[in-house]
C-alpha cells in the first residue's frame, strides 16, 4: 500500500501552491502569469517563465476573440483534445484539419509536412481565430508564410511547437514577424501539445 493524495481538489491546490512558490512570475503581466502557471502545471518546469515571450495584449485579444465566438485552430489533434470544452465561453469550435483525407496528397503536392499542408484548410476560418501550434514547427512557419501571402490574420497565436528541428527558429520567426501578430511563445526547444492546450484552457476561463 502507498500513502498518496487521493483528493483531486487537494492535488490541484498543492500543485498550484508549489508553482506559485517556485516559479518567478515577477516579470509577467498578471494575465500572462495566470497562463504561465497553467502551462507550468502541464509540464512540471517551474523555470518556464524565463523562456516565455509575449505581446502585451495577447491574452486579452485571445479572450476577446473566444468570447466573440472565434474558432480555435490547432496544428495537432493532441492540442485539440486537450481543450476543456466546458471552459469555452461561446461553445467555440476547436478545429484540427490534420486528419482531413485531402491532407496527405496536399502535403505531397506542396512538398511539405502534413502538419503544414493542413493549414491550407484553415484559410476560410483564420480571420480573427485563435491559433494554437503545440507540435509542428513547420505549421508555425507555414502560418507566417500564409500571412505574408495575404491570408487573413488570426486574433492571437499560441506558438509553442516543441523539438530540435525548427522549433526554436519558428518561434523566433513569429516573435520577430513584421505582421506583429499577437503571440505567446516559449523560446527554444521546449513546448508541446499539452502546454498549448493548457494555455488555451487558461485563456478560456481563468478569472482576470
Ligand atoms: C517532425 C515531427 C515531430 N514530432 C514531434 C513530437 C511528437 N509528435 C507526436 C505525434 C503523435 C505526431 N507528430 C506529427 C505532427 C508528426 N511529427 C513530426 C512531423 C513528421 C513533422 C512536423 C514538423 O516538423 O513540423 C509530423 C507529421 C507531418 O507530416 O506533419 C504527427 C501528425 C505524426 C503522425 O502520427 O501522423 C502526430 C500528431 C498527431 C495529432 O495529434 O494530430 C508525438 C506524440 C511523438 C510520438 O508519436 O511519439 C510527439 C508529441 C509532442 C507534442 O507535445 O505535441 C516533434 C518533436 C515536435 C518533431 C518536430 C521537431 C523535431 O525536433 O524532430
Amino acid at each position: 500500500m502507498f500513502e498518496y493524495e487521493k483528493d483531486g481538489a487537494a492535488i490541484y491546490r498543492e500543485s498550484f501552491a508549489t508553482i506559485r512558490a517556485e516559479a518567478d512570475l515577477t516579470g509577467l503581466p498578471p494575465d500572462v502569469a495566470q497562463v504561465a502557471v497553467r502551462m507550468i502545471h502541464a509540464c512540471g518546469m517551474t523555470d518556464l517563465p524565463r523562456d516565455l515571450g509575449h505581446t502585451p495584449q495577447v491574452v486579452a485579444r485571445a479572450r476577446e476573440a473566444l468570447r466573440a465566438g472565434a474558432p480555435i485552430l490547432c496544428d495537432a489533434n493532441m492540442v485539440a483534445s486537450g481543450v476543456t470544452r466546458k471552459r469555452l465561453p461561446a461553445g467555440n469550435e476547436v478545429i484540427c484539419t490534420l486528419a482531413d483525407p485531402s491532407v496527405p496528397e496536399l502535403a505531397a503536392r506542396l512538398g511539405t509536412t502534413r502538419s503544414a499542408a493542413a493549414l491550407e484548410l484553415w484559410r476560410d476560418r483564420l480571420d480573427g481565430a485563435v491559433v494554437a501550434v503545440g507540435n509542428a514547427p513547420t505549421a508555425l512557419f507555414r502560418l507566417l508564410e500564409m500571412i505574408e501571402e495575404g491570408a487573413p490574420r488570426p486574433a492571437a497565436v499560441i506558438g509553442v511547437p516543441v523539438g530540435f528541428v525548427g522549433a526554436a527558429e519558428s518561434k523566433d520567426a513569429l516573435a520577430a514577424h513584421p505582421s506583429g501578430l499577437d503571440h505567446l511563445i516559449v523560446r527554444g526547444r521546449r513546448g508541446g501539445s499539452a502546454m498549448a492546450a493548457a494555455a488555451l484552457n487558461a485563456i478560456a476561463s481563468e478569472t482576470e
